[in-house]
C-alpha cells in the first residue's frame, strides 16, 4: 500500500499521523528499529539497517543466544531483553579480548508521594530480576542509569529529594555489591551521593564496584545541565574527580554522565586517559534530545576510539507539586517521557538498535576490546590530531583578554564606488 508522507502503519496495521502515542511507544512500536523492521520489505531494512546502524567488521552485527533462564525472567518480569555481538579482526600477536556488557533502563515503581524509603526499595525489587538476567547471561560490566535509585526529582528544585543521597559506601552501594559478588560482575552505580566528609556536599555521582564486591572508586558528573526543566545545579555542583579511568578485570572503563555527552572534550580526556569503553548513564526526555540521542555517543566512539555504552530512563514520573522552569512554559509537574532508547555504540561506527522507547530493558553485548586499538591503527585519529594547536587555542581562550581570531574581508565594510 503506498503510504502518504507523515504516515507510517501501527502495530495493528492502522495507519496514522507519525506523531508517536502518549504510552512511549512510536506509534505502537517499541524503537525505531522495530518499526523499521516490521514496516519495510527485508531487503530494504537490510540496506536502512546498514546505513542506521552501520556494519561491524563488514557485516551486520550478530545476536547472541542467552540462557533460558535469563529470557524467563524477561518474560515474567516483562522487560526487553537484547543482546548482540562487535566483532573485531582477527589478530597475529594479541589473542581477542572478549568483555560481555550489560546497560539497565528501568522506570521507577511506585509514584513519587509514596515514602522515600518504600520508593527506593521498590526500585531495588524491581531490578533484582534484571540484575539476576544479566548474571545468568554471563555479563561482566553492567551499567545502571543516572540516579538509579530515586526518580528524577531535580526538576522541582524542592530539596525534600535531597534526603535520597547516600554515602558512596551506603545502601544502594551495599545492595549492588552483593550482585558484583555472586556474578563476579563489576557493576557501576550512578547515585546521588552525599559527602559526609565534606560538609554533606551532594553530587552526582557514579560507583564502580569491582567484581569482587569492592569499591574501585567513584566519578562525579562534570557538567550540570541548566537547559528545561534540569534543575539540577539547585542540588549539587559540578565534580571534582577530573576523567578517571578504572582498570578493572575486564578492561579499561569510565563513565561520562549524561549532559557530559553534549561536551566533546569531556569524552575527549576519557579517550586520553586510555579508556576502552566509556558509559553514558542518562535522564533525558525526547522533547528535549531525542534526535542528539543517537548521534552524539556514536561519534564519541568513532573520534575517540572506544565503545560507548548509552543509557537512559524510561516512563513519565509525576510529582507532587507543579513547576515552571522560566521557559514560558505552563506550570506542570512532570519532566516529559525519559525515553530509554539504550543502546552501545562502537569505534568502527556501527551501533546497536536501540532498547524500548518505553519499557524497562536489558542491553547485552560482547565487545572484542581489540577493536579500539585496531580502529586507532586504521583511522590514526590520535596520531593526527594537533593537541598542541588545541592546548595553545585553549590556553588563551582561558585568559580574560582573548580575542577572537578572525580576519575579516577588508572589503566587507568598504562602500561600493
Ligand atoms: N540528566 C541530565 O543531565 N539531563 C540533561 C538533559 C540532556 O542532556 O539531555
Amino acid at each position: 500500500m503506498e503510504r502518504t508522507e507523515g504516515e507510517i502503519a501501527t502495530k495493528n496495521g492502522n495507519l496514522e499521523e507519525s506523531s508517536g502515542t502518549k504510552d512511549g511507544s512510536i506509534s505502537g512500536y517499541e524503537s525505531l528499529h522495530h518499526l523499521l523492521s516490521v514496516n519495510l520489505k527485508p531487503h530494504l531494512y537490510k540496506e536502512v539497517s546498514r546505513l542506521l546502524i552501520g556494519l561491524n567488521c563488514g557485516k551486520p552485527l550478530e545476536l547472541i543466544a542467552l540462557p533460558e533462564s535469563a529470557k524467563a525472567l524477561s518474560s515474567k518480569h516483562d522487560f526487553d531483553l537484547q543482546a548482540f555481538s562487535f566483532d573485531a579482526d582477527k589478530e597475529l600477536l594479541r589473542e581477542p579480548r572478549v568483555v560481555r556488557v550489560g546497560l539497565i533502563q528501568n522506570s521507577v515503581a511506585l509514584p513519587t508521594t509514596a515514602p522515600l524509603l518504600d520508593q527506593k526499595r521498590a526500585i531495588f525489587q524491581k531490578l533484582k530480576p534484571i540484575i539476576d538476567s544479566a548474571g545468568a547471561s554471563g555479563v561482566n560490566i553492567l551499567c545502571l542509569q543516572e540516579a538509579w535509585m530515586m526518580p528524577f526529582a531535580f526538576c522541582t528544585r524542592e530539596k525534600r529529594w535531597c534526603e535520597f543521597a547516600e554515602p558512596v559506601d551506603g545502601e544502594s552501594t551495599q545492595f549492588l555489591q552483593e550482585y558484583a559478588r555472586k556474578y563476579n560482575m563489576v557493576i557501576i552505580s550512578p547515585i546521588l551521593e552525599r559527602d559526609v566528609n565534606h560538609g554533606e556536599t551532594l553530587w552526582n555521582t557514579a560507583i564502580i564496584i569491582g567484581n569482587r564486591g569492592n569499591i574501585i572508586g567513584k566519578h562525579r558528573k562534570n557538567h550540570i545541565p541548566r537547559v528545561g526543566d534540569f534543575n539540577e545545579s539547585t542540588y549539587y555542583m559540578e565534580g571534582n574527580t577530573g576523567h578517571p579511568v578504572f582498570e578493572t578485570a575486564y578492561g579499561k572503563i569510565a563513565v561520562n554522565i549524561c549532559y557530559g555527552r553534549h561536551h566533546p572534550l569531556n569524552w575527549l580526556a576519557f579517550g586520553l586517559n586510555g579508556a576502552e569503553i566509556v558509559f553514558n548513564p542518562s535522564a533525558t526526555v525526547g522533547e528535549l534530545s531525542e534526535p542528539m540521542w543517537p548521534i552524539e555517543a556514536r561519534n564519541a566512539a568513532i573520534a575517540n576510539s572506544y565503545f560507548v555504552g548509552s543509557i537512559n530512563r524510561v516512563g513519565t514520573e509525576v510529582f507532587p507539586n507543579p513547576f515552571t522552569s522560566g521557559d514560558g512554559k505552563p506550570q506542570h509537574a512532570d519532566f516529559g517521557h525519559f525515553y530509554g532508547s539504550s543502546h552501545f555504540s562502537a569505534p568502527d561506527a556501527s551501533c546497536t538498535p536501540s532498547l524500548s522507547r518505553y519499557k524497562d530493558g536489558l542491553l547485552i553485548s560482547d565487545m572484542d576490546l581489540n577493536l579500539c586499538r585496531q580502529l586507532k591503527d586504521k583511522w590514526g585519529f590520535r596520531m593526527t590530531a594537533r593537541y598542541e594547536l588545541y592546548a595553545d587555542m585553549l590556553a588563551r581562550y582561558m585568559k580574560p583578554d582573548f580575542e577572537p581570531q578572525v580576519i575579516s574581508d577588508p572589503l566587507l565594510h568598504k562602500k561600493s564606488l
